[in-house]
């Protein structure tokens, strides 16, 4: 046999090998979660036990269309395959090493100039979980094959379908040098489209947990994305990595109700969004003065007691003094705690000076029953009620945009009068339970709520298309970081909302991060060369100062057509992109999706939407408001004027848009193209 069929056949042996290990490492974390069930003592420990236990066979879960190991590290005196997680044998010898292990670090990054010890690194080419081939870079001897490797382009160029996956086996060096950046280091990743940015994110989060997995399980993971279809399309990475417990939410997901973490204390509050706001209101709102109107609004319900109080507990009658009530408010206030512990600590204070007043007389401390029965005596509560008062963020935020006056106090010099306006309701509703809130009122609620209670801070934040958030929306991720480190990914290309960032130093400071790095990723996976010259040509007209990206793909086709009818021509682009393999995409502004859509069902053309990953029809009819962050391989785009022309960033939208196919770009116009990507400016 040639040398390197022995090789081959020796190679799937260990894969074997490997997967009946792993098999056992399953069946017996499966053996002690059905013994554990009946051998933990009380019922915490049980569930405690329970759900480690279930976690860790969870996590064991092998899945055959994915190969177990991928690479291949041969060192002098030893040699490790590197895969998705740790596989031993009976004896707890190392058969796969798990990619995240610091010796892995060395698939990733040696490198001829710098070996790092590494003789040879071997990468495995599969075809549906089956080894059909490899590839050797003898390091020692000078060979390295960077990029022009056939199995990473392979990789790379493989047609899409379904979900998101992960790219343990490609991760490029500029990529693994952000992946693996210690975790008290906050970073913030600027990116063109299909550099990788939601890639880095998440493999970020599984090299996190893996290397301080008991610090981040307590504290948490947290993932931050744009809607829920792109969500469900990046659901299925940190899995595929063993990774089974990262909490993934939108923003609008972490200021309503969706996202309580009742394990840190916090308390439920159930914000609905029913109603919205005009443009201008909605950009106020997420304007940062409105975090110091805020402010200022909770700390203007802080008054200076004006009466002592006399408290009577049956036997004995005990009094505090007005400058007694008064040093107690004011050093609470000093303390600048959130607002509704404040409240507690003057409580808690004036039972303490009651229960020294009780000491002194009686010469014994009073009990527990009676400090609580003084905590909640009406004179107490009275007093509170007065120089304190209690607060809920609804209540608050209703209060202010029903009273011109109290919004006039908190606003001052910071709204203008035309401002306070557009803030004040026209019909108050009754309560704040009645309001129908906005997506931006849900935003300065959870703003109020940061200032009345305590907030749990997660370990750390992947925050992917950042480029999108409100200062106000910083400010709510920032409350969920506080003692953690976030990664920012994003492109500010790319931003749509009309508070978009233009400058990445403004947003960490309103993330509370203002130290962070800014690094850029230049290398595209996704686009091909031609389409990504094509949609930089609007780049000069988004007004911002991005790195321009270079396309790792040569492959690829664009195609420009103007059409008469769209609806056909849409047919007939569909048809002929279903004679290849992969996903094809129809996207186009908002309102013409149900017509595109319409106009393909008639022809017999099944679709599916963009937040249905599961679904078995190969074409999808995307809105242009919602493909962000998604990709296809055969994208078709129709009419682009009406794109741009549906909203004020409407050229940044198209630049989305237009980045989104992997193999194929069509674009069927009827009306002249956008100015930028016009004849004009593609002949300079
Ligand atoms: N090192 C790599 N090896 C193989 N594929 C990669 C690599 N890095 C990224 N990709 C692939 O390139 C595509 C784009 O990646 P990703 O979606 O992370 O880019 P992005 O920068 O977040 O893009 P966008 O700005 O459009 O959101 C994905 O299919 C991803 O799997």
């Amino acid at each position: 046999m040639p040398a390197l069929e022995t090789d081959l056949t020796s190679e799937r042996e260990h894969l074997a090998a490997s997967r009946a290990a792993l098999h056992r490492m399953r069946q017996r974390a499966e053996a002690l979660f059905s013994t554990g069930e009946n051998v933990a003592g009380d019922s915490y420990t049980a569930e405690m036990l329970g759900r480690t236990l279930s976690r860790r066979v969870a996590e064991l879960a092998d899945d055959p269309t994915t190969p177990l190991f991928f690479g291949r590290l041969t060192f002098p005196e030893v040699d490790y395959h590197i895969g998705r997680r740790h596989v031993t044998d009976d004896l707890g010898e190392p058969m796969v090493l798990d990619w995240r292990a610091p010796v892995s670090r060395s698939f990733y990054r040696a490198s001829v100039r710098d070996p790092q010890g590494v003789a040879t690194r071997r990468r495995f080419g599969f075809s549906a979980g089956v080894l059909t081939s490899f590839e050797d870079e003898h390091l020692d001897r000078g060979e390295e094959l960077g990029t022009a490797s056939r199995i990473l382009t392979a990789e790379i160029e493989r047609p899409r379908v379904g979900p998101m996956r992960d790219i343990v086996a490609t991760i490029q060096p500029e990529q693994d040098e952000l992946v693996r950046a210690e975790l008290e280091t906050s970073i913030c990743v600027q990116g063109a489209p299909g550099t990788g940015k939601t890639a880095v994110g998440l493999h970020r989060a599984a090299y996190l947990l893996y290397l301080h997995r008991e610090r981040l399980r307590r504290s948490g993971v947290l993932i931050v994305g744009p809607n829920r279809a792109f969500l469900s399309y990046i659901a299925a990475v940190l899995p595929a990595l063993g990774e089974v417990e990262v909490a993934q939410a939108t923003v609008e997901d972490l200021v309503t109700a969706a996202f309580v973490r009742q394990e840190f204390g916090e308390r439920g509050r159930t914000i609905t969004v029913r109603g919205s706001d005009t443009p201008a209101v909605a950009g106020l709102k997420h304007d940062v003065r409105m975090a110091e109107v805020l402010r200022r609004a909770v700390a203007a319900h802080i008054r200076e007691p004006e009466e002592s109080i006399t408290v009577s507990d049956g036997s004995f009658r005990w009094r505090i003094g007005t400058e007694v009530l008064r040093r107690v408010v004011d050093e609470a206030r000093r303390e600048r705690l959130p607002y509704g512990i404040g409240r507690e600590r003057v409580r808690a204070r004036v039972v303490s000076l009651l229960q020294r007043q009780a000491e002194a007389r009686r010469g014994e401390s009073p009990n527990d029953a009676w400090l609580r029965r003084m905590g909640k005596a009406a004179p107490v509560t009275g007093f509170l009620d007065a120089a304190w008062p209690a607060l809920t963020p609804d209540g608050l935020v209703h209060h202010l945009f029903s009273d011109p006056d109290a919004l006039a106090t908190a606003a001052g010099d910071l709204l203008t009068a035309a401002e306070q306006e557009l803030l004040i309701w026209a019909k108050p509703p009754r309560t704040a339970k009645a309001a129908k809130w906005s997506a931006a009122d849900a935003v300065l609620i959870d703003e109020a709520a940061g200032l009345i209670e305590r907030v749990a801070s997660f370990g750390h934040v992947v925050v992917d298309e950042a480029q999108d958030l409100s200062p106000m929306q910083c400010r709510a991720i920032a409350r969920r970081s506080v003692h953690g480190s976030i990664t920012l990914l994003g492109d500010l290309a790319q931003g749509t909302a009309p508070w978009a960032a233009t400058d990445w130093r403004e947003s960490l400071a309103h993330l509370g991060k203002p130290d962070a790095a800014v690094v850029p990723l230049t290398i595209g996976f996704r686009v091909p060369a031609a389409v990504v010259a094509f949609a930089n040509r609007l780049l000069p007209a988004l007004a911002v100062d991005v790195p321009p990206a270079e396309s790792l793909r040569r492959d690829g086709a664009l195609d420009l057509r103007t059409v008469d009818d769209l609806d056909s021509a849409t047919v007939t682009e569909v048809r002929a992109a279903l004679a290849y393999e992969g996903s094809v995409a129809v996207i186009a502004a908002d309102v013409a999706v149900d017509r595109l859509a319409g106009a393909l069902a008639g022809a017999g053309i099944a679709t599916s939407t963009a937040d249905d990953v599961e679904a078995t029809e190969r074409v999808t009819v995307v809105p242009a408001s919602l493909v962000k962050g998604l990709e296809y391989d055969h994208v078709i785009v129709v009419e682009p004027a009406q794109i741009v022309a549906a909203e004020p960033r409407g050229l940044h939208r198209l630049y989305v848009v237009l980045t989104r196919a992997v193999s194929r770009l069509a674009v069927l116009h009827h009306d002249p193209l956008p100015d930028p990507l016009g004849p004009v400016i593609a002949t300079r």
